[in-house]
């Protein structure tokens, strides 16, 4: 008689925020092909926000082994999900959510009549108790940071730089930093993670972040959202501390414009985008997760307005913090954006990217938006607002020159001058290289590529870990 073959069933669990749900969501869409059992760990409050604001629903009902489940994210209804919490999600994570977490790992493995018991688990890097959960159960765990290679590396770097005496630092922000291998000679203090900086240095959550990404090497893999073309030296340099590495991105482009927006999109913009010249207008978003002062926002309308560019701009509703609560707006910013600027609330990014009139991103630097921008050829201004977005805007500048870093300034004459390099004097130049990566993406995802090598010895070895029907 045929032995039955296992089928695996996957745990998926990302940190409860956008940028690291979405990237997840992506893999899990892939992973669902090889018909694999997936349990997709949402917290209620995003899962709510998923379903209200996007198709996830009816496009995961087509595979009937996929089914999502949900969990406190430990925070009240009505808190923002923005960086000013992140603190306290963290704490949330210890106090309430790993016993729940453990007590769903428990019945999920036990076998049921719709599916087989558990056999894997993918979870975010940066969950605090994923792997001694995991490992009580001897479930096979693989590891998600949903950043990129180059921050993770820095990260992973600061025991080092704290023992050669680069880290902690004060004074001069343009100091090199010495001791990240790869990294020398481009890499300087103010473009490590920004937990390193003086003000973060040693506060809780860097303490959570640094102790998570050494444990990163108790996983028995480790997924990555990039791919060799980009980032293969350092993607060697990590290989070195965990060999079990899975560079699969860029995993938006693996699965159409699906939408994983925990917003509402408002695709006016599209509309307003279809009636400008080609190459001409800057798309500017700074993500899910950073907030920004009115008088930085006002810096940068000015700087938009004077640039006399058309402009797509993204304020999120819970993005403004500080200052007067109803400040009159000047004139000239109001007149200025009546003529050449759409203000929209969330907007359809990866589709705004994706338009031909877009020849421009003025981005906080997000490991998604960054792979989003690449793949789609557009040159960037970067703005890197917090944690990974400081190293990962001194690639683009530096390393892929694929853009301008502007980090630690946003005086509307600098705005102004950035937003004219990028679409005017080094606008051929820009284009060029990101051309050449966005190919380069591509021919990684396609047959033969290595991301999606990657992603079949994932599927693979994930099989590997099934153990038999008794
Ligand atoms: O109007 C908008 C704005 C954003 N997005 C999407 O939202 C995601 C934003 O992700 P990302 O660019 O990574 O930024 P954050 O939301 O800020 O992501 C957090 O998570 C990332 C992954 O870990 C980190 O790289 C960031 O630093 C961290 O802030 C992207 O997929 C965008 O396409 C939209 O769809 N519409
Ligand atoms: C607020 C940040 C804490 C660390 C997370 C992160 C990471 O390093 O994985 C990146 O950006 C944020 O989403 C998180």
């Amino acid at each position: 008689m045929e032995r039955e073959v296992p089928v695996p069933h996957v745990l998926i669990f990302p940190f409860p925020l956008q940028g690291h749900m979405n990237s997840m969501l992506k893999l899990a869409e892939l992973l669902c092909p090889a018909y694999f059992y997936i349990t997709f760990l949402n917290s209620d409050h995003n899962h709510k926000r998923l379903l209200r604001f996007t198709d996830a629903e009816a496009r995961f009902r087509r595979w009937p082994k996929f089914r999502f489940e949900t969990i406190t994210d430990g925070l009240q209804a009505d808190d923002p999900r923005s960086i000013e919490l992140i603190f306290e999600m963290f704490e949330a994570s210890e106090s309430i959510i790993r016993a729940l977490f453990r007590d769903l790992v428990i019945s999920l493995s036990r076998p049921q009549q719709e599916t087989p018991p558990l056999s894997c688990i993918i979870a975010d890097g940066i969950i605090p108790f994923a792997i001694d959960v995991a490992d009580e159960f001897k479930i096979p765990i693989i590891s998600f940071r949903t950043v990129s290679a180059c921050s993770f590396w820095a990260y992973f770097c600061i025991p080092k730089l704290i023992a050669a005496g680069e880290l902690p630092f004060q004074g001069d922000m343009d100091v090199l930093i010495k001791c990240v291998p790869g990294m020398e000679g481009f890499l300087r203090r103010r473009d490590l993670p920004s937990f390193c900086r003086p003000e973060e240095f040693n506060g809780p959550v860097f303490q959570s972040v640094l102790r998570l990404t050494q444990e990163t090497t108790r996983a028995s893999g480790f997924i990555l959202n990039s791919f060799e073309d980009l980032e293969g030296p350092i993607l060697s340099e990590i290989r070195s501390h965990l060999p079990n590495l899975y560079a699969i991105g860029p995993l938006h482009a693996q699965s159409g414009f699906a939408s994983n927006s925990l917003w509402e999109v408002d695709r006016s913009c599209m509309t307003w985008l279809d009636s400008r010249p080609s190459n001409s207008v800057v798309y500017v978003s700074f993500g899910s997760l950073a907030v920004v002062k009115r008088e930085t926002l006002l810096e940068f309308w000015y700087g938009l307005v004077r640039s006399e560019k058309h402009f797509l701009w993204v304020v999120r509703p819970d993005s403004i913090t500080g200052g007067v609560v109803n400040p009159e707006i000047p004139v000239v910013l109001l007149e200025g954006t009546k003529e050449r600027g759409c203000i929209v609330g969330w907007a359809p990014q990866e589709e705004v990217l994706a338009h031909p009139a877009v020849g421009g991103f003025l981005t906080h630097s997000g490991w998604n938006s960054t792979l989003e921008s690449i793949y789609a050829g557009v040159p960037m201004i970067c703005w890197p607002c917090l944690a990974d977005q400081q190293t990962n805007s001194r690639f683009v500048s530096e390393v892929w020159r694929v853009g301008v870093d502007m980090k630690d300034t946003c005086e509307r004459g600098t705005v102004e001058k950035m937003l004219k390099d990028v679409m005017e004097k080094r606008k051929e130049e820009l284009m060029g290289s990101v051309d050449k990566l966005a190919k380069l993406a591509r021919s990684s995802i396609g047959e033969g590529g290595s991301s999606r090598s990657n992603l079949d010895r994932l599927i693979q070895d994930i099989r590997s870990k099934t153990p038999s029907c008794p």
